[in-house]
């Protein structure tokens, strides 16, 4: 596989940089548009007499489509290239948020969010394999942290959209409206980088192919190494926890803790915040220290307590949270020091995990090992939200019973231990003989 430019015909880095712009905007709305959710779960059952359950159902359609999909979008990506598999799944994304908002029918809303399973998931997938692209050789970790920190940007201001839509939130469609707009700037986004790279092909400059997308070679996936399966076993229980907390959170806040929906968006908004700005530095120091493994460990052993945290400690005296131009809300004290640490950790067991693969496994197989990781997350990511909601209405959760979502936090709580059994055998073996130097390695090393 060809996988360098021509140094001669090199496109410039204004094109370079005007790629990961577009591409990047384009996976905002992706971000986007799968959080809109999360700050209309209470307008769903208040106005449409969902469940909590039908609500978990939502979540985990998404993930299904995207397991799904997985198996062949690599094919697909690989069939007709980057800039068109891009725009196409930006579209189906937007043709996904348009079928959500269109109706107030559970099962239309399905429909929607498997739709979107099969638009956001692989349009991820063509937005690594874009990157490569375009950056193999050069600012390759530059650019994909600034491509997660603007994709959480997406993530941060569907939450903030309870402040800065607050209009919006009288109802239920309104707010599920104005995320088929943003995933307008997707599809948008994608066509401005279709034809930067029509303009860039016919000034016959080169550019690298990209690694081969994200494919399950299943032959070849059982011979990865422990550390490896270590390493997909947190990437599952991470996610399978981080994401649907995230979900129920909003509403959580509001139900459990009594908080308006602009102070839970704002508080929920910390941990993509949090992300934006700490992730590329959490990997800067990871790749000057080494310590993969630790670092994992480290962030495992942080994430333990917190759903107790929340449902145990008093909640303190209340704080203010914000920013400017997003505004201002009054928080308990408790939970804003926990989300301010799930933040920490959703910045840096990421920014550490992600990369750590390239030191484990081979360059050839990166792309079925990354496609075999994601495909795993999906499958926990889907049946937390569904056990979450069936705890929730097992032990009729909510405002006038908040002990019922007691049962939910300790669900949380046993995936967080898991995370940290999972962490520490990776520490145990990175420190042994059957090490990949996880432990070792760092900028100055490779030198
Ligand atoms: N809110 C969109 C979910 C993105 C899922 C994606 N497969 C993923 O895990 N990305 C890495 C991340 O940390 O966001």
């Amino acid at each position: 596989m060809n996988s360098q430019y021509s140094q001669t015909s090199r496109p410039s880095p204004l094109t370079r940089w005007a790629v990961l712009l577009f591409v990047s905007m384009a996976m905002f709305g992706n971000y986007y548009i799968f959080d809109a959710l999360s700050p209309v779960v209470d307008l769903l059952q208040s106005d449409l007499g969902f469940t909590y359950k039908q609500i978990g159902w939502l979540w985990s359609a998404y993930n299904v489509a995207a397991v799904c999909i997985l198996l062949v979008g690599g094919y697909i990506i690989d069939r007709f290239g980057t800039k068109k598999a891009i725009t196409f799944f930006a579209a189906v994304c937007l043709a996904a948020a348009a079928l959500r908002a269109a109706t107030p029918h559970f099962e239309v809303m399905l429909a929607g969010q498997i739709l979107l399973g099969l638009g956001a998931e692989p349009l991820i997938v063509a937005a690594t394999a874009t990157l490569a692209k375009w950056f193999r050789g050069k600012e390759l970790s530059f650019a994909f942290g600034l491509n997660l920190s603007i994709s959480r940007l997406g993530s941060a201001s569907a939450d903030w959209s309870t402040s800065f839509a607050s209009p919006l939130y009288t109802n239920w469609q309104d707010p599920l409206w104005l995320a088929t707009a943003v995933a307008g700037i997707s599809v948008t986004a994608a066509i401005l980088y279709w034809i930067t790279e029509n303009r860039v092909e016919r000034g016959n400059y080169q550019l690298g192919e990209a690694d081969a997308p994200d494919k399950l070679d299943v032959k070849s996936m059982f011979s990865f190494s422990a550390s490896y399966w270590y390493i997909v076993a947190l990437c599952v229980v991470f996610y399978a926890t981080v994401f649907p907390f995230r979900s129920f959170a909003i509403d959580y806040f509001q139900q459990a803790h009594g908080l308006t929906r602009e102070a839970a968006g704002l508080l929920s908004s910390m941990l993509p915040v949090a992300a934006i700005v700490a992730t590329p530095l959490f990997g800067l120091w990871v790749d000057r220290v080494g310590k993969r493994s630790l670092f994992m460990a480290a962030g495992s052993l942080v994430m333990l307590p917190l759903f107790l945290m929340v449902t145990y400690l008093p909640p303190g005296p209340m704080v203010t949270i914000g920013l400017p131009f997003i505004g201002f809300d009054q928080a308990p004290l408790t939970l804003f020091i926990v989300m301010l640490m799930l933040g920490g950790v959703f910045s840096l067991i990421p920014a550490v995990m992600w990369p750590s693969v390239a030191y484990i496994v081979s360059e050839k197989r990166l792309g079925s090992a990354y496609a075999l990781m994601t495909f795993c997350q999906q499958i926990g990511w889907a049946a937390v939200p569904l056990v979450v909601g069936f705890l929730n209405d097992k032990y009729l959760a909510g405002p006038s019973n908040i002990d019922g979502y007691i049962p939910s936090m300790w669900f949380y709580t046993c995936l967080a231990a898991l995370g940290l059994v999972f962490s520490f055998k990776l520490w145990q073996t990175e420190r042994g003989p059957g090490s990949h130097g996880l432990e070792t390695i760092t900028t100055k090393s490779q030198l």
